[in-house]
């Protein structure tokens, strides 16, 4: 698995005004909307292709072709803020849901929800979250989704905590890791410092 971390200088400008706690819930969307989309073309980069023979209208020649459908799988809530711009890169990609609670008191994931297209076994699959902390909810969704059948994953986050990169490496190896900007720490609570506080509630204007 290889792990990158991704510190380019608009994804870390936005990503500065998303941390920001004065940032009301409009300009947070607007900004993570951006993002997702720098990210969808950092994410895909290493897609394979395959030869295709086509014509111009000047000549035939050998093209490119993306080798498998893509699924985009976000984890519910916070993750649904990164699938319209990844959707605008990747307009035919299909979309899976997976709901992921975290219990605040012992920081494990609950599944509530999973619903994922037919062609999951064979696609390369990007699961979105903007949030890695303990790695709890990122881990238990691949897992689902490997039980599935799923083998080509990709896991794309906006920040995440050394905590749960590590988890993700110990427990899905084969899994590539692409994080847009690597914080300090977890808190006490589980929360990432410095972190932008808690992404599903700040996306949705739920109480914080
Ligand atoms: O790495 P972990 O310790 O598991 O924490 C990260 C998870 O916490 C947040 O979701 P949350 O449970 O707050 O749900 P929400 O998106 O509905 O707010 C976040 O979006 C991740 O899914
Ligand atoms: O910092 C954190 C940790 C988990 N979930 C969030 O939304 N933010
Ligand atoms: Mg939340």
């Amino acid at each position: 698995m290889a792990t990158t971390i991704l510190n380019h200088p608009l994804i870390d400008h936005k990503l500065t005004i998303m941390r920001n706690k004065e940032t009301g819930t409009k300009e947070f969307r607007q900004n993570l909307d951006e993002i997702a989309m720098l990210m969808a073309y950092e994410v895909t980069k290493s897609l394979p292709l395959q030869n295709i023979e086509i014509v111009t209208p000047i000549c035939p020649m050998t093209g490119k072709q993306l080798i498998r459908p893509v699924v985009l799988v976000p984890i519910l809530r916070a993750g649904l803020g990164l699938v319209d711009g990844f959707k605008t890169i990747i307009p035919t990609a299909k979309v899976g849901h997976i709901g992921m609670s975290r219990n605040e008191e012992t920081l494990q994931p609950e599944e509530y929800y999973a619903k994922f297209p037919s062609c999951l076994k064979e696609a390369d699959v990007l699961v979105l979250d903007p949030m890695l902390a303990t790695g709890g909810s990122a881990c238990a969704a691949i897992t689902n989704i490997k039980k599935r059948g799923a083998k080509n994953i990709k896991f794309a986050c906006l920040v995440a905590a050394p905590e749960g990169i590590e988890v993700m490496e110990q427990k899905h190896p084969d899994v590539d890791l692409i994080v847009a900007a690597l914080d300090e720490k977890l808190n006490e609570k589980g929360y990432i410092v410095p972190g932008l506080g808690d992404a599903g509630d700040r996306l949705f204007g739920t109480d914080q």
